[in-house]
């Protein structure tokens, strides 16, 4: 094995680093001549000279002839008017650069899938579960370790440290090699067992190592050698790695690595082996391939790549920097020329048609050249007045949209696409209901794309979901803003743009995602045409050193086929807006974070949650949800369907902020305890939230439930007997096993703990016994309060008092009355049968033990019952 090292003696210079052929070194300046006669300070030289003749001038002279000339100038310019601005300023800059990429070897103009590369499965090498890759890492923080998690996340690819594994990946090979005997047999036998490969790093060396040999493993290590002869496997999904012959200049300032197939000859095992890191993005494509073709297809990774680019702001832009006629002809030959290597490409533009006619003369005529080519492009409604919906009321964004619809209809542009994007991504996450609705009402929107969800960065954790139908594609970034219009003022230099496209941030994009959607600017395709450089170039490099097939369709296409393929992500999860500064600048200014609760009380039911509701409720600096008209007065938010109605409808049901936010909002939603997807959409919306967990007997609560359904006329219920109910088998109806289920598992508390627990810390929660709220709930109220840290401190002896007739704590009323629970609480019905009892003992018995180790671990009191329930 060669160890890193960069290819001997091919130190290339920038201007041939560059992918443009005939294009002058960039160290010149402009990348295309300009006639020297034009350049101002050339300019100023020789009339200066020919002025003052050939003897040095003057500084006065100087002087002189500056004023002239720039009262020439001036006088030029305002004879010539604003047509000829952008012709004197096309003289100045000179020609946009070029995609003239050449590729040392084949374009991949096929659309063709290449042959399966995975060797074919054997048949007792199923994997149950989904296919996932272990991973171990050095420690939390080292580089190769990071930079296989971050390509493991951005391709989706599920990894983790247990469970059933497609591909092992050790970021230090060294550490599979010093595994212990016992160990090592197991895993060994393991990989061999369900025909999973694994991927080793070498790490990475000061020292030079010659034939220094593996431990226990035929292979010797060379390090820090010149790579001389590189020929390396041929069947891998991208380009083969002999094209990265040390004369290519794409590799003249990166590190090459040697990485090796071990086919499973000597012990049963394939192994794929990186002789360095990942640093360089041909490495990352080869990993990808490894972990594809050492899980025999499992974790592979289709080859089609769906590119949407849209160019928003259609005639928005400011003038000098919109596009003429000339503009618009390239982007024309463009088009024709990505279709050589994307077939049916086409751009899709979206028009505020408020704007139209709002440049140079030039560029007025290129508006109308647009136009005039409609039927060549795809077309949305943007925004009339690119107003940030956010800021609007449902109104007037109809009336906005209106307008643009009637500016399309006038210039016959297509208004049919169902797609449109907002100006700043405004009103599609976090969600600003108007613009939906408008969205539909008006052009009929069915899938949009935004930058912001859940987060602008990190960007490979941009996803997609769907909201009212709509749905919301993540979009990816290009590097080319509104203001990047020339090459030599974007930012970081032309370098910096260059290396995104060669194997940087936006190649990496596109081979990533499946499907990407990229916004550009009417800005990008006038002047310097940088939109036009970077797509053909990095399509271009795509094709020249991947398999990778690329495609595009329009955006409703493209939606369907997104939620296809990621069919989990069609569920959004609602974030904290103001955790995000981004989001909070694109969030309604009424809007504010005090309108969410404090914290919840998350259940179980008919533990006495709605006794603890009531006695908080009567705090003056705590503030209770308005009741719910449809679920019981309980929001239930997190839960069920209501989620998909967005927290717009969340923060209806808690008042608008006063001044002091002192207030403690909270809800009390009994059935979230148990809830599968509640724990992660609490967290998501509320991260700091305190969550209140009351528990009693478990038997005594399912007892309690049966009760409360029969109550309800739930018709199962009524029809069956508790024992029925408890003891119901797989081949019992469906109807009577549901309401089994719904009976005895929320009982199983340390389970759904457990899972709480897995996205909130212990400290956020409090465990509160329901049978101590019922007999000493002035204690109960006083804990509580410490722990949620509320002032004033309610002094709760003078407020509750207990009821006789009702057998239960009341609220104590200023006429020194009692106030108590309807009937619906503290329900009399016969005790429950000692059969019952016993039989629901038994089948809690883990459960509780499993609570009571918990509750032990953090630190947490014990109740009574429980302590009783086990002895
Ligand atoms: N102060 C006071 N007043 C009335 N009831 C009290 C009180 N404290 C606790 N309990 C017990 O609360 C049980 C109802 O629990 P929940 O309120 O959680 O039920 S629900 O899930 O909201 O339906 C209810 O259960 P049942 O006795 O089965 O009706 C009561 O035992």
């Amino acid at each position: 094995m060669e160890g890193d090292q960069s290819p001997g003696g091919s130190a290339v210079s920038q201007d041939t680093y560059l992918l443009i052929g005939g294009a002058p070194p960039l160290q010149q300046g402009r990348p295309r001549s300009v006639p020297r006669g034009c350049r101002p300070w050339r300019l100023w030289h020789r009339t200066s000279l020919c002025l003052a003749g050939p003897r040095k001038a003057s500084w006065r002279r100087r002087v002189v002839v500056l004023a002239v000339l720039i009262a020439v100038l001036l006088l030029l310019l305002y004879s010539l008017g604003e047509s000829s601005h952008r012709t004197i300023m096309s003289m100045v800059r000179g020609r946009p650069p070029e995609a003239a990429f050449r590729c040392n070897g084949p374009v991949n103009t096929t659309s063709q899938l290449p042959h399966p590369h995975a060797p074919p499965r054997p048949t007792q090498s199923r994997l149950r579960e989904d296919p996932k890759v272990l991973l171990f890492t050095e420690t939390q923080y080292s580089r190769t370790g990071q930079a296989i998690i971050h390509i493991l996340v951005a391709n989706r690819i599920k990894y983790k440290m247990e469970g059933k594994y497609g591909v092992v990946v050790f970021e230090n090979f060294e550490r599979y090699l010093q595994i212990d005997p016992w160990n090592r047999e197991l895993l060994d036998k393991y990989l061999r067992d369900y025909g999973v490969g694994l991927v080793g790093f070498m790490p990475a060396r000061e020292e030079t190592q010659v034939g220094a040999k593996l431990r226990g493993f035929p292979l010797y290590v060379h390090s820090n050698l010149g790579l001389e002869n590189v020929s390396l496997n041929t069947d891998t999904t991208y380009t083969p790695l002999e094209w990265a012959a040390p004369s290519l200049p794409h590799f003249s300032e990166e590190r090459l690595i040697l990485s090796i197939l071990d086919k499973g000859d000597y012990d049963g095992i394939s192994r794929v082996l990186f002789g360095g890191n990942l640093d360089f993005w041909l490495h990352r494509l080869l990993f990808l391939d490894a972990v594809s073709y050492l899980s025999l297809g499992r974790i592979s990774l289709s080859l089609e790549r769906y590119i949407l680019v849209d160019i928003d702001d259609i005639f928005v832009a400011k003038k000098g920097v919109r596009m003429t006629t000339d503009d618009v002809k390239a982007l024309l030959d463009s088009q024709w020329r990505l279709r050589e290597l994307v077939p049916e490409w086409r751009f899709n533009l979206g028009f505020s048609g408020k704007y139209y006619q709002n440049g140079y003369p030039e560029e007025n005529a290129g508006d109308r050249m647009l136009l005039e080519h409609v039927d060549e492009f795809w077309w949305f409604g943007h925004m009339w007045g690119h107003t940030q919906p956010h800021t609007l009321t449902q109104e007037k964004l109809e009336h906005q949209m209106q307008l643009n619809k009637q500016f399309a209809l006038a210039h016959n542009i297509p208004t049919d696409s169902g797609y449109s994007i907002a100006p700043h991504h405004s009103g599609v996450y976090p969600v600003h209901e108007p613009l939906y609705d408008a969205w539909k009402k008006v052009w009929n929107v069915r899938v949009t794309s935004s930058e912001e969800y859940p987060h602008l960065y990190p960007a490979r954790l941009r996803r997609g979901f769907i909201h009212r139908n709509i749905m919301v594609l993540p979009r990816q970034t290009c590097g080319l803003f509104t203001h990047t219009v020339f090459i030599d003022k974007y930012p970081g230099g032309r370098q910096t743009l260059d290396s995104s496209i060669h194997g940087g941030e936006l190649f990496l994009s596109i081979v990533y995602n499946p499907i990407s959607i990229f916004m550009t600017h009417l800005s990008n395709y006038g002047n310097d045409r940088l939109a036009l450089y970077t797509f053909e170039s990095v399509i271009k490099f795509i094709k020249c050193w991947t398999n990778l097939s690329l495609r595009t369709v329009p955006p409703l296409q493209l939606g369907e086929k997104y939620f296809h393929l990621f069919p989990n992500e069609r569920d959004p999860v609602w974030g904290y807006p103001c955790a995000d500064r981004r989001h909070m600048q694109i969030w309604a200014k009424e809007k504010s974070c005090e309108q969410l609760p404090k914290f919840l009380v998350i259940g179980p039911q008919k533990t006495g949650t709605t006794a603890l509701y009531t006695f908080l409720a009567m705090h003056p600096a705590i503030v209770a949800n308005y009741p719910s008209a449809d679920t019981f007065e309980e929001v239930q938010f997190f839960n069920g369907k209501n989620y998909y109605k967005g927290i717009d409808w969340y923060m209806n049901f808690f008042p608008v902020p006063a001044n002091s936010s002192s207030r403690f909002l909270f809800e009390k939603s009994a059935t979230y305890f148990e809830g599968e997807m509640v724990p992660q959409r609490v967290k998501a919306l509320l991260p700091h939230s305190r969550l209140v967990v009351t528990v009693i007997p478990p038997s005594k609560r399912a007892y309690s439930w049966y009760h409360h359904m029969r109550a309800h006329n739930d018709p199962t219920a009524l029809q069956y007997t508790f024992h029925q109910v408890i003891t119901a088998g797989d081949g019992d109806p469906r109807a009577l096993r549901s309401l089994r289920n719904k009976c005895l598992v929320p009982g199983m508390y340390a389970k759904h703990l457990e899972r709480w627990l897995d996205h909130f810390p212990a400290s956020q929660l409090i465990l509160i016994d329901g049978e101590e709220l019922r007999s000493d709930p002035v204690y109960v109220m006083n804990d509580l309060q410490r722990f949620l840290g509320i002032q004033p401190f309610y002094n709760y002896t003078e407020h509750l008092r207990y009821d006789k007739r009702k057998g239960f704590f009341c609220q104590v009323t200023e006429e020194d009355k009692t106030k108590c629970l309807g009937r619906g609480k503290g329900r009399i019905y016969p005790p429950m049968n000692e059969s019952d009892a016993k039989l629901l003992k038994e089948y809690y018995q883990p459960y509780n033990v499993a609570l009571e180790k918990l509750l032990t671990r953090l630190d947490y009191p014990v109740p009574k019952w429980l302590e009783e329930e086990l002895q």
